[in-house]
C-alpha cells in the first residue's frame, strides 16, 4: 500500500473538520498526537538507553503535543525536562504546563545548558502551520538540534523544513537531520527528504476522513498509537 502525504493546506483543513463535522476537541486530539510522541520516544529510546529527555516546545500546537508527550514520558518512569520559551496565554497550553508543574517536571530557559544534561531529545517547536525563516529565540536552539550527538525526534516535521519542499537552503535547518520522525496522522511532503526513522501516530483517524484526503490507515498493532513505516519509496 502506498503511503500518500498530506500537504500543510490539507493537513490543517483535515484539523479543521475533525473538530467541526468530527465532533474531536483540540484537546482530544492533542492527548492522543501527544500520546502517539511519547510511544515513539519508547520505542526509540528505552529507558535502558537513559531517563532523561529533554522537550523542545515551539508557541503553537506542536509544542502543545510536546507538552502532553512530556507528562506522559514522566509516568512511564523518564525524567523529562521542558524548554517552553513562548509561552502560549491560552488555556489548554496553561493547563497542560500546569499538569507538568504539579509533577515537578523542570522546565528550563536554557536550552544549551539542558542539552549538557539529557539523553534524548523531542523537537516540538514546529509543525505542519511554520513558515518562512525561523524566528527568535529559535535559531539557536534549531542549530543546537542540528549540531547535538544525541537522538532527536521530530514530531511531524523537523523544526524549521518547509512542509511541502524539506530542508531549507540556508539557515540553521539547512542540514538539520533528526534521528526519528513521528508524522501525525499522515506523512507530510517533506518526508521524501528525510532520512532516518519514520514513525506514523494519531490513530483517530476515521476510514471515511482517511477516504476523503487520500490517507492510508496504517496498521497499528495492539494497543500501539504508533508504528513504524520506511520513508523510503513510501511504501507501508
Ligand atoms: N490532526 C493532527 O494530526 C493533529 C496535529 N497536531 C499538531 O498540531 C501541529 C500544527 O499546529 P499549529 O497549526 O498550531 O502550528 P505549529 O505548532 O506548527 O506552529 C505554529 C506556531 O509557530 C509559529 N511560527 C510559524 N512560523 C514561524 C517562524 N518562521 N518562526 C517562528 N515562529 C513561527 C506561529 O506563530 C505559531 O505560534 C501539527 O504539526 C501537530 O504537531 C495536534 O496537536 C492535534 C492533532
Ligand atoms: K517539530
Amino acid at each position: 500500500m502506498a503511503l500518500r502525504t498530506l500537504s500543510a493546506k490539507n493537513a490543517a483543513a483535515l484539523d479543521q473538520e475533525l473538530m467541526s463535522t468530527g465532533a474531536f476537541s483540540i484537546d482530544q486530539l492533542m492527548e492522543l498526537a501527544g500520546l502517539s510522541v511519547s510511544q515513539a520516544v519508547f520505542k526509540l529510546q528505552p529507558i535502558s538507553r537513559g531517563k532523561r529527555v529533554l522537550v523542545a516546545c515551539g508557541p503553537g500546537n506542536n509544542g502543545g503535543d510536546g507538552l502532553v508527550a512530556a507528562r506522559h514520558l514522566f509516568h512511564y518512569g523518564y525524567q523529562p525536562t521542558v524548554y517552553y520559551p513562548k509561552q502560549s496565554k491560552n488555556e489548554l497550553y496553561q493547563r497542560l504546563a500546569k499538569q507538568l508543574k504539579d509533577l515537578k517536571v523542570p522546565f528550563t530557559e536554557d536550552f544549551p545548558s539542558a542539552l549538557q544534561q539529557t539523553d534524548h531529545i523531542v523537537d516540538a517547536i514546529f509543525g505542519f502551520s511554520f513558515s518562512g525563516q525561523v524566528r527568535e529565540p529559535f535559531p539557536k536552539v534549531i542549530e543546537a538540534l542540528r549540531d547535538t550527538k544525541l537522538p532527536v525526534l521530530a514530531v511531524d516535521a523537523p523544526s524549521s523544513w518547509n512542509i511541502e519542499s524539506g530542508p531549507p537552503d540556508d539557515g540553521p535547518g539547512k542540514d538539520f537531520m533528526p534521528e526519528a520522525l513521528i508524522s501525525l496522522t499522515a506523512p507530510k511532503p517533506l518526508v521524501k527528504w528525510f532520512k532516518g526513522r519514520h514513525f506514523l501516530g494519531g490513530r483517530f483517524l476515521s476510514p471515511e476522513m482517511a477516504e476523503k484526503y487520500g490517507l492510508d490507515v496504517p496498521e497499528y498493532e495492539g494497543l500501539d498509537q504508533v508504528v513504524e513505516v520506511p520513508v523510503d519509496g513510501g511504501k507501508l
